[in-house]
């Protein structure tokens, strides 16, 4: 009747979490994600480097409970484009999350479903609040693994299929040396 407690200790430096189930995402699993097509299919051809990892301790899908997990997002652009994880609504779209950024740079883009978006950098120590209804989706902008731990609810899902298709209606890049969050020229609401 009582599930029972669970402590395990985060390794800060990698981002394993012991037990957890591990999953990989290289840049084939991102067809079409990214706006330098030519520069994504180079890519793949040579070497196909793993774009981001997640560590997940995740319950049954039950209202009340909490799932968390660990993101290793890896250093690298794709043209002027900034690696990021895929980026997701909540399938149950009112679920809202906590990020908590580890190690490395980075920050977290996030969307209505009318497209407006918002930019929130993060360092080690920042604690980003996902409310619900956001889609979001983080960015490595430095030149090491960008490390956090979210928390979430066990019942609130991935909804991939609208970022698939439409993306965010921004897009992070390197110009000039600079980060820059800049709209993004395939966007259509
Ligand atoms: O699911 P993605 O958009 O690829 O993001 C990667 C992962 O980032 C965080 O760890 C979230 O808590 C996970 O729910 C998510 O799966
Ligand atoms: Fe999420």
């Amino acid at each position: 009747m009582y599930k029972e407690p669970l402590g395990v200790k985060v390794d800060f430096e990698t981002g394993i979490i012991p037990g957890a189930k591990k999953s990989v995402r290289r840049l084939s699993d991102m067809k079409g994600y990214f706006l330098d097509e030519k520069a994504w299919e180079e890519m793949v051809k040579n070497g196909d480097p793993v774009v981001y990892e997640v560590y997940a301790v995740e319950q049954e899908e039950k209202e009340g409970d909490l799932n968390f997990a660990t993101t290793v997002l890896y250093p690298g652009k794709v043209g002027k484009e900034f690696f990021f994880t895929k980026g997701h609504f909540h399938a149950k779209k009112d679920r809202a999350e906590i990020y908590i950024a580890l190690k490395g740079k980075g920050g977290m883009l996030l969307q209505t479903p009318e497209g407006e978006a918002r930019w929130i950098p993060m360092e080690p120590g920042t604690v980003v609040y996902v409310p619900p209804y956001w889609a979001h989706r983080t960015v490595n902008t430095g030149n090491e693994p960008f490390i956090f731990l979210a928390i979430y609810p066990a019942d609130a899902g991935h909804d991939y299929g609208t970022i698939a298709e439409k993306g965010f209606s921004k897009v992070v890049i390197e110009e000039d040396g600079e980060v820059k969050v800049v709209d993004n020229p395939r966007w259509k609401s």
